[in-house]
C-alpha cells in the first residue's frame, strides 16, 4: 500500500465566503497550501510563500486535513477552497477524494505554472496568471498544460490588474485562451495585515478598472473586486 505524503498547509480556515471571481459569496472554508514556485512582488499571502515562515507551517495528512474541515464546516459539506501558496506543488488528489467521497465540493487557485492530474477531479480550477507588475513571467505551454488538465473541471482564468501594462497584458492572455470565462481584479497594493486598507482607494481602483474596459467596448471579462478585502481588509483568516 503507498503511503500519502503529509502536505505542507500554511492555514485552514473559515467558514467565510470566497472573495474572488467565479465563486464569489459562495460559503467556504480555505486550506492554504505552504510553498510557492513564484515570488510576486505584491503577493498578499507571503506567509504561505516565504520559507521565513516555514515553522509555522503544520505538517498534515489528507485525513487530518479533512478532519478540520470537518469541524469547520460543522460536518456540512461546503466548497473547499485550495489555495496557497502553489497548491499545484503538491499532491492534493488524496484529500479531494477524501471530501468528494463525503459531498464536500473543491475549488483550487494557482497561477498554473504546474499542472497536476489532481486537477480533473476538483468543480472548479481558478488558473491565474500573472502580468507584468508581478515581476514574475508566463510559460504559456505549461499554463495550456494546466487547462488540459483541468477537463472536465470548470475551468477559469482570473488576473490581477494593477496598471495600464497589465491591462493590455491581460487582453492578450484572453487572445490565448478566448474559451475559458475571464475575470478580472484590480490589484490590492497595501497587503501588511497590520496597515488598514482605505476603502476609498479600493474602490477607486475598482472603479478605474471598470471604466477603462466599458470605454474600450470590452466586454468579455467579469469585473469583480476582492470582497474579503472590502470587508475585512489584509485581515488573515477570512
Ligand atoms: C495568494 S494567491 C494563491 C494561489 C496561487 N499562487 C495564485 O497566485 O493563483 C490567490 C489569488 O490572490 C491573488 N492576489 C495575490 N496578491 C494580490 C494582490 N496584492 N492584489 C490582488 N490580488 C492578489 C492572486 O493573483 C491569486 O489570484
Ligand atoms: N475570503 C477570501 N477569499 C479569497 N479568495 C482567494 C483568496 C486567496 O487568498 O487565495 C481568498 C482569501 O484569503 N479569503
Ligand atoms: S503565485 Fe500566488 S502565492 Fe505565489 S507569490 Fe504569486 S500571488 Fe503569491
Ligand atoms: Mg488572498
Amino acid at each position: 500500500m503507498t503511503r500519502d505524503r503529509p502536505l505542507r498547509i500554511a492555514e485552514i480556515f473559515g467558514p467565510t465566503i470566497q472573495g474572488e471571481g467565479a465563486l464569489i459569496g459562495e460559503p467556504t472554508v480555505f486550506v492554504r497550501a505552504g510553498g510557492c514556485d513564484y515570488r510576486c512582488v505584491w503577493c498578499d499571502s507571503m506567509h504561505a510563500v516565504d520559507s521565513a515562515h516555514r515553522h509555522a507551517w503544520a505538517s498534515m495528512e489528507a485525513a487530518q486535513i479533512m478532519d478540520e474541515v470537518r469541524h469547520l464546516s460543522g460536518g456540512q459539506p461546503l466548497t473547499v477552497s485550495i489555495s496557497g501558496g502553489n497548491p499545484a506543488i503538491q499532491d492534493f488528489g488524496p484529500v479531494i477524494e477524501m471530501g468528494r467521497a463525503e459531498g464536500y465540493r473543491f475549488a483550487c487557485e494557482t497561477q498554473g505554472s504546474v499542472p497536476q492530474d489532481w486537477f480533473a477531479r476538483l468543480d472548479t480550477l481558478v488558473l491565474s496568471p500573472k502580468p507584468p507588475s508581478s515581476g514574475e513571467t508566463v510559460d504559456w505551454e505549461r499554463f495550456a498544460d494546466c487547462v488540459r488538465a483541468g477537463a472536465p473541471a470548470k475551468t477559469v482564468m482570473k488576473i490581477v490588474i494593477f496598471d495600464n501594462a497589465d491591462y493590455a497584458w491581460a487582453q492578450e492572455a484572453a487572445a490565448r485562451h478566448p474559451d475559458l470565462p475571464l475575470y478580472l481584479q484590480p490589484g490590492n497594493p497595501e497587503v501588511d495585515p497590520d496597515v488598514a486598507v482605505s476603502l476609498e482607494a479600493t474602490t477607486a481602483r475598482l472603479r478605474w478598472l471598470v471604466d477603462k474596459a466599458t470605454a474600450d467596448r470590452w466586454f468579455a471579462p467579469r469585473i469583480l473586486p476582492q470582497l474579503h478585502v472590502l470587508l475585512w481588509g489584509n485581515l488573515r483568516g477570512v
